[in-house]
């Protein structure tokens, strides 16, 4: 009987323990589970000793980080890309979770739009664009027109510099495009900031292949003057 005394006595040190452990956790999910354990463990400690409101408190303690535990765990479980998106996202999109993907790629409008003037110059654009397929037709002042090939985004620079639109760009022809209002993307960038991080590192990654295909494009300056 002494020993069990004895034994309940240091489950006040392994509580604690268990907190500071937790605290050293990078991870939000590991915090939570091992905040849970050590409140548990302090809980029946105060128990033990007849300590109502601590035993109480810690209780509760419990239940939220519990709640956030099967939460996180729900929102991080495998999701499985559907098949006819699977090449789109490995090439594009990497940067998110399959699951954030699926969120953020079901946000968008689907368009189907002839002609359309996408972005103008100087102006704020109305959302941001992901163009699949097709060609687009790129003006900026004091430059000659040039094509934009899909797929790509249309309207990241403005999103991402906070700036009026660096060009106008109009779809060539007839084509679908999803679109993500900027009220949409504000809404996400308030609300899901690490989602939004994500979302950032996607369109950079778009920026590179719009700076790679520029590359491949460029005349050096020698046999441009021969
Ligand atoms: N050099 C470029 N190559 C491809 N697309 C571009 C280039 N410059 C601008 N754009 C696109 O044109 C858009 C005009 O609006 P934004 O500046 O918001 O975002 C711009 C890009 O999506």
């Amino acid at each position: 009987m002494a020993e069990w005394a004895l034994l309940l006595g240091y489950l006040v040190h392994l509580g604690y323990l268990l907190q500071l452990v937790a605290l050293l956790a990078r991870d939000v999910l590991w915090l939570r589970a091992l905040l849970a354990l050590a409140q548990s463990v302090v809980a029946v400690y105060a128990i033990s000793r007849g300590v109502v409101a601590i035993a109480g408190w810690n209780l509760v303690l419990v239940a939220i980080n519990s709640f956030w535990v099967v939460r996180i765990l729900r929102e991080r479980r495998a999701v499985t890309i559907p098949q006819n998106l699977r090449a789109l996202y490995e090439a594009h999109f990497a940067a998110l979770r399959a699951g954030e993907f699926l969120r953020f790629w079901a946000l968008a409008e689907v368009r189907t739009v002839q002609a359309a003037e996408l972005t103008r110059e100087g102006q704020v654009p109305e959302a941001l664009y992901w163009l699949g397929q097709g060609h687009l037709t790129m003006e900026k002042w004091g430059q000659p027109p040039r094509r934009v090939q899909a797929p790509c985004f249309v309207g990241e620079m403005s999103l991402l510099t906070a700036r009026p639109a660096s060009a106008t760009v109009r779809l060539v022809g007839q084509g679908e495009l999803r679109a993500w209002p900027r009220p949409v993307l504000e809404r996400l960038q308030r609300q899901q900031p690490v989602l939004w991080a994500r979302v950032q590192s996607v369109l950079g990654l778009d920026l590179v292949y719009k700076i790679q295909r520029e590359e491949a494009r460029y005349v050096p300056l020698e046999a441009s003057r021969a």
